[in-house]
């Protein structure tokens, strides 16, 4: 591993990838530094989900390389709408599954994990509803307990895929917080996200469109209204 890449920073090379008889990113060059907020952001299908995927080193490149200098799994937390509503699982439940892709879901939870269990629920806001079945709770509450699990995973880099989309203007506030708290303590962040509000409180932004990056830099650089425009290939309210 090259000495200039710190441990979750992540340097993205000519990155290829997709799926059988279908590519989608295309040739993608791009930063991703640690120890702050990251947001992805681009249209319906330009590969953001893609490109979490190959960070979650879960879909192989096709060509082109990701350095990476830290160690362990990347967590991931997927849309809240890949959960089933009807698995019989506890709030306290799904944020434990965070500490079985640690540990091996046939290992009992230590004394430890069920403490970084709570406190990621505590972080959240959630613990009060620990004992509540997943499929009872509203979107916002459910993305907190989404996120939770994220966090309970201890990963280096933790990547979210539209972690605050749906949610109102508190909700949404409140993950943003939580976040930018954990970058802080060290955590690099990477987020796909529709919700233009979301990625100009990140600290960096990575513009997709058609598999390709547009743009990379503040958000406030990268989503200008010309940018926008490019993206979508109409104009769009930047609010
Ligand atoms: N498992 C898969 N198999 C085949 N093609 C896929 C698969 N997942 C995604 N795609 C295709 O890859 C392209 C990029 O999808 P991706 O989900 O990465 O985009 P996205 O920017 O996250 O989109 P959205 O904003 O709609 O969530 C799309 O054309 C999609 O149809």
């Amino acid at each position: 591993m090259p000495q200039h890449i710190r441990a979750d920073e992540v340097a993205l090379r000519d990155v290829s990838a997709g799926y059988p008889r279908r590519p989608v990113l295309h040739q993608l060059t791009a930063h991703i530094p640690q120890s702050a907020t990251t947001a992805v952001v681009g249209p319906n299908g330009s590969g953001k989900s893609t490109l979490l995927s190959v960070l979650a080193e879960v879909l192989p490149l096709t060509s082109g390389t990701v350095e990476r200098a830290g160690t362990g799994r990347p967590g991931l937390v997927v849309q809240r709408s890949a959960v089933a509503d009807t698995l019989p699982l506890t709030v306290r439940d799904t944020v434990a599954m965070g500490r079985w892709a640690l540990r091996g879901s046939w290992r009992r939870l230590t004394a430890h994990d069920w403490s970084v269990v709570g406190d990621s629920m505590e972080r959240l806001g959630v613990r009060s509803l620990a004992g509540r079945q997943l499929g009872e709770l509203s979107g916002g509450q459910r993305q907190r307990v989404l996120v939770a699990q994220g966090l309970a995973q201890e990963a280096g880099l933790l990547l979210l895929d539209e972690p605050t989309t749906g949610l109102d203007a508190a909700a949404r506030q409140g993950i943003a917080a939580v976040l930018h708290e954990i970058s802080a303590d060290g955590v690099t962040v990477v987020q796909a996200t529709h919700d233009v509000a979301a990625a100009l409180d990140s600290d960096h932004c990575l513009l997709l469109r058609d598999g390709r990056l547009v743009a990379e830099g503040t958000p406030a650089d990268v989503l200008t209204d010309e940018e926008l425009k490019r993206a979508w290939h109409f104009p769009q309210p930047a609010g």
